[in-house]
């Protein structure tokens, strides 16, 4: 494993801000860390970075003790969400910055330093755009330049932290397809800090869900999806219902439903778990109490009162659910769901 971070715990003060943090990424990896504002992401990346001491725990790379190293030495390419470029320097000035100012024996030519920065712009599709200096640029296109600058180094891992979290949606999306894509070219062992659930389940090829310092639980999308550790990490994911319930004798009772518990699941009072797109009409189900139907197009959202929750869903026109009328009681079966111990 190239990146190693072992039990590491950070304060301010008396506050945690990291409790006891681990984790591993393998070479070449995209890692996302997400978690709600104040969850410790930065101050995970921040150390990573060498630009804050843990007061406990290790972080180790390709078999290197990272925390006796400075950040010059660990050889990091970092972006950050208001990365400032120099704003008197043109775009090819500033992504040659980090080689001009090596010391002089490992400074390549100026001529080599030239190639690598049309290189580099040719890869954040930049190309011809070397000369503008930054006010001059989208606000997309200059965290291009901020991520060709970070490349410029050759960096061993790249450390992004909410990289997009400036720009509008659709900028977003675009970025973010074209972020993975230098990846697959690079192969850079990538950090990603987000508070945006659909941009680290888009991009990572595993996620950390962070809450209060702590990591909830470190998966693959798909396995965040099917097998949530806890019900934080379920709701963190999208629109969740969370209902109380209780197992008795391998029966489940929620909601004025009953049925039988799946195998292993909790004894006694559980919490309920599932997502209002999951859910179908049907005889046996959840008693759900239409409120609203809003007809959008080629699309109807749905807004039912689940015992004291109140959830929506997006349907199709030719939906069983897009059928429902305001005022009525219907039952909803759910496709999947899972159950915590309360
Ligand atoms: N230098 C500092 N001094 C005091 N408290 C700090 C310092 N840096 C971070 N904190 C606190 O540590 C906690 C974690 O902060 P951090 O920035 O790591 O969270 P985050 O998950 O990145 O949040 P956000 O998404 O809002 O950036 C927060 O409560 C923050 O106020």
């Amino acid at each position: 494993m190239p990146l190693e971070v072992t039990a590491i715990s950070k304060s301010f003060g008396r506050f945690a801000a990291l409790d006891d943090v681990s984790l591993k990424a393998a070479d070449g990896e995209f890692l996302a860390l997400l978690g709600p504002s104040g969850s410790g992401k930065t101050t995970l990346l921040r150390i990573l970075a060498g630009l804050e001491t843990p007061d406990a725990g290790s972080v180790r790379f390709d078999n290197e003790d990272f925390l006796k190293q400075t950040p010059r030495e660990r050889r990091i390419g970092l972006v950050f969400q208001h990365y400032a470029l120099f704003r008197h320097m043109t775009v090819a000035r500033n992504i040659a910055f980090g080689l001009k100012v090596r010391p002089r024996r490992d400074r390549p030519t100026p001529a080599v330093i030239a190639q690598r920065v049309e290189e580099l712009l040719a890869l954040v599709q930049l190309k011809g755009l070397g000369g503008r200096y930054p006010a001059q640029l989208s606000g997309g296109q200059r965290q291009r330049v901020a991520l060709a600058r970070a490349l410029a180094i050759e960096p061993r891992m790249l450390l992004l932290d909410e990289p997009f979290g400036a720009l509008d949606a659709k900028v977003r999306r675009d970025l973010r397809r074209w972020l993975r894509h230098i990846h697959n070219e690079t192969g850079i062992t990538t950090v990603f800090v987000t508070h945006d659930q659909e941009e680290a389940l888009d991009l990572a090829d595993r996620v950390a869900i962070l809450k209060d310092g702590v990591v909830q639980q470190l998966d693959t999308p798909q396995a965040l999806y099917e097998r949530p550790a806890n019900p934080f990490v379920h709701d963190f994911l999208g629109a969740a219902l969370h209902r109380p319930g209780v197992v008795s004798q391998g029966r489940l009772q929620v909601d004025g439903w009953e049925t039988a518990a799946p195998p292993g699941a909790p004894e006694g009072e559980v919490l309920f778990c599932t997502r209002p797109d999951d859910l179908t009409p049907a005889d046996q189900g959840l008693e759900a109490r239409v409120l609203t139907v809003s007809p959008r197009g080629a699309r109807v959202r749905i807004e039912c009162r689940i015992g004291k929750q109140t959830v929506d869903t997006d349907r199709g026109l030719d939906d069983p659910l897009a059928r429902a009328r305001p005022g009525e009681t219907i039952r909803l079966a759910p496709q999947t769901f899972h159950l915590f111990p309360r």
